[in-house]
Parts: C-alpha cells; sequence; structure tokens
C-alpha cells in the first residue's frame, strides 16, 4: 500500500501525468501513469485511457493512456470517515450577492421562457497546506459511495473530487446512463420528502436523456425514481439502461451536458451559462472516467466453451462520471466548484443554501 502511494507522490514529484481512482463501492483503488509529459487528445472515443473532458464540448478532452496501471487495495479508516461530517461553511457576503444575482437572472429568463431550467454555479477559493494525495485518501475514507479521484497533468494542472452522478457505463453495446437531480440535506435517521420542484427538475433531466437515446439505443428502459445519499446530500436518480445502436461518440455528444449540469434547451442554456456566469467552468460539469477498458470474463469451462476458447471473453467497458463535487488545486490555494439546478419553482436564498451544502462534499476534507 505504502508503496502505491509512494510511487504516486515520486510521479508528482517529476511533474508527470497520473491520475487515481476509486469506483463507488469498491475497496480496490486504480492509478494510471504516464511515462512524459505529453498532452494526449480524446479524437474519436475508440481511444482506450482515462478521459478528462470539460464543461464546454468545444474544449478538447484529455486523455491519459492505460499503458503504466497500478491498483491497491485501500480500506477506509474509520476516525476521518466520522469525524468529518460536520457542516463547513467559506462563503462571504458578496460571493452571495453574486450568485442570488446570478439564480435571479436565470429564473427571470425561465419566466420569459427562453429557458425551461439552467444549471448556475459558483467557485470557493481556500488555503490549505494539506498535501493532494492525503486529500485522495480522505475522500476514500469518507466517500465511499462516490467516484473519488485525484487528477494531475503538469499542462492542465490538478483535480480532485467524490461525485455521485454516472453519465456512461457500457459494456460492449450495453449502456447504462443516469438523471441525477434535486437536492435535500441528509439528516440521520430521516429519510427525505420531495416538493413538486425537485421532481420536476429531475424529470427534465430524464425525459432530455430518453429523447436524446430514442434513436441511438434499443431496448431503453427507465427505471423508477429513488432517492440517493451522496455524503451529507441526497439526490433524486432514475437509471437508465439500453443496447447502443450508435458509437460512443455520438452517445456522449448527445448526452453531454445533461440538464443534470447545463439546463433546457440544451444550447440556450449553455449559451446562458457562458454569458452569465462571469467564471470559466474548466473541467467542472465535464466528465471523467474509464474509456474503453479491457475485461476479462471467466465463463465456465464445458466441454463446448473448451472447444471454441468461449470460457474467456474480452469486453470492452468505460466507466464515465460527471465531474461534480470537485475542487481544483490552485497556485494559492483550492477553488471548490458548486452549482444547482433552477427552474421556475426556484428560491434564489434556498439555491444559495444548496451551493453551501453541496461545498461542504470537499470543503469538510480540505479544512478539517
Ligand atoms: C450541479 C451540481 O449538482 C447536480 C447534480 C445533482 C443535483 C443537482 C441539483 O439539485 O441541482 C445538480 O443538478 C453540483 O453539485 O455542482
Amino acid at each position: 500500500m505504502k508503496h502505491f502511494f509512494e510511487q504516486l507522490q515520486t510521479q508528482l514529484d517529476l511533474t508527470k501525468p497520473f491520475v487515481v481512482y476509486r469506483k463507488p463501492k469498491e475497496t480496490k483503488v486504480n492509478a494510471i501513469l504516464q511515462a512524459d509529459a505529453v498532452l494526449h487528445y480524446v479524437k474519436d472515443y475508440q481511444e482506450s485511457g482515462f478521459v478528462f473532458a470539460p464543461f464546454n464540448s468545444k474544449d478538447a478532452s484529455i486523455l491519459i493512456p492505460n499503458t503504466t496501471v497500478l491498483t491497491t487495495t485501500y480500506t477506509s479508516e474509520e476516525q476521518n470517515a466520522s469525524s468529518s461530517l460536520d457542516s463547513v461553511v467559506a462563503s462571504t457576503v458578496t460571493a452571495k450577492e453574486n450568485h442570488i444575482n446570478l439564480v435571479k437572472k436565470g429564473i427571470a429568463a425561465i419566466i420569459k421562457a427562453q429557458l425551461q431550467k439552467v444549471v448556475l454555479s459558483r467557485t470557493i477559493e481556500v488555503a490549505t497546506a494539506k498535501a493532494p494525495l492525503d486529500l485522495f485518501k480522505q475522500l476514500l475514507d469518507v466517500y465511499d459511495t462516490a467516484f473519488c479521484y485525484l487528477w494531475y497533468h503538469p499542462k492542465v494542472g490538478m483535480w480532485l473530487g467524490a461525485t455521485p452522478e454516472v453519465l456512461l457505463k457500457t459494456e460492449n453495446q450495453r449502456l447504462e446512463t443516469s438523471s441525477l437531480a434535486g437536492t435535500q440535506v441528509y439528516k440521520e435517521g430521516q429519510e427525505p420528502i420531495w416538493g413538486e420542484k425537485e421532481y420536476n427538475e429531475q424529470d427534465v433531466v430524464t425525459l432530455f436523456i430518453k429523447k436524446e437515446l430514442e434513436d441511438k439505443v434499443t431496448n431503453l428502459k427507465v427505471t423508477n425514481v429513488e432517492s440517493v445519499r451522496a455524503g451529507k446530500l441526497w439526490h433524486l436518480r432514475t437509471k437508465i439502461t439500453g443496447v447502443m445502436q450508435n458509437n460512443l461518440k455520438d452517445i456522449l455528444v448527445a448526452l453531454h451536458p445533461t440538464p443534470a449540469t447545463c439546463g433546457l434547451p440544451k444550447q440556450t442554456a449553455k449559451e446562458f451559462i457562458l454569458a452569465n456566469e462571469n467564471y470559466n467552468r474548466s473541467y467542472y460539469t465535464g466528465f471523467l472516467g474509464e474509456l474503453n477498458f479491457s475485461k476479462e470474463l471467466h465463463r465456465a469451462k464445458t466441454r463446448r466453451n473448451i472447444e471454441n476458447r468461449a470460457y474467456t471473453a474480452i469486453k470492452k467497458v468505460s466507466n464515465i462520471y460527471v465531474n461534480l463535487r470537485c475542487a481544483e488545486v490552485t497556485n494559492t490555494g483550492i477553488k471548490v466548484y458548486v452549482g444547482g439546478g433552477i427552474t421556475k419553482g426556484s428560491n434564489p436564498e434556498k439555491e444559495w443554501e444548496e451551493t453551501v451544502a453541496k461545498s461542504g462534499t470537499m470543503l469538510r476534507i480540505i479544512l478539517k
């Protein structure tokens, strides 16, 4: 174990690219190390490696090819997990005013019928003396149901996060995606009670996904909406599955960004965000994860299987997540990114509070 994290520290000291991550509910931690500092881009999504894509699809997606892969088993440190669930606030009066004004602008555009939904966000900058790999280990300790990662490229920067949202999981042609939206703060021993605003906000995402995939996926199935926990928050989620008839690129172009991170209509919401948020989202609300990995499947060795060598099958799998509950390591500290879905039923003060609650995912790790 020590060896694993030491190798990552050496990679960082040598300023060479790497990513280290753990998928939800797994104990296996994976790392991909790049031998040089070349910036590789994804061209057609036929590549194999770890993809790191920005919010704005006009900008290029980065690939760390999976040449050197390391794995280890990480067991969470209980002590860290429990003590870190207190709430943390690191926001100024001006930040609050600015966000409330932005939300009001969003609501006004919805009332004018320019938009049905728009996701609006902000950043919070804090100082820290903590080492990036220690922050990553703390994410592992606290968020066992999230996709936890630390990503570094000397020509781009360093990002880390614990995201609850699956964008796309594929096994050969089989596909799963999810519609995640609506937020409430988790309270010990209590189940969430959802209002019309949250159901509507989440339904917009589900309908969008269904429509986008209709002509690209067969056997499309949508589960009932359920409450899912993400650290100290609850969300509403629907899973969507099917069989891909198009390639991965077509599917990703159709889905990203969904109304869980952008809005509806997609293009108008994107333009609204780029014109009004007054900062660059960069990789926040982009996507990241395993692209076209090979997975060996071992079937029972029946005589027929042995004859046609069918007992080991290689599947092509991708596991891609939306880059939420994340932060960027800067020269002066860490920048946390948070946002929320605005609909006609939104209350600006509550939307502000929701971003404060969401920022807790990263802040309670950074400031603890
Ligand atoms: C945009 C974010 O969350 C999305 C995912 C779940 C719930 C959301 C919401 O309730 O607004 C957002 O759509 C974020 O965490 O920055």
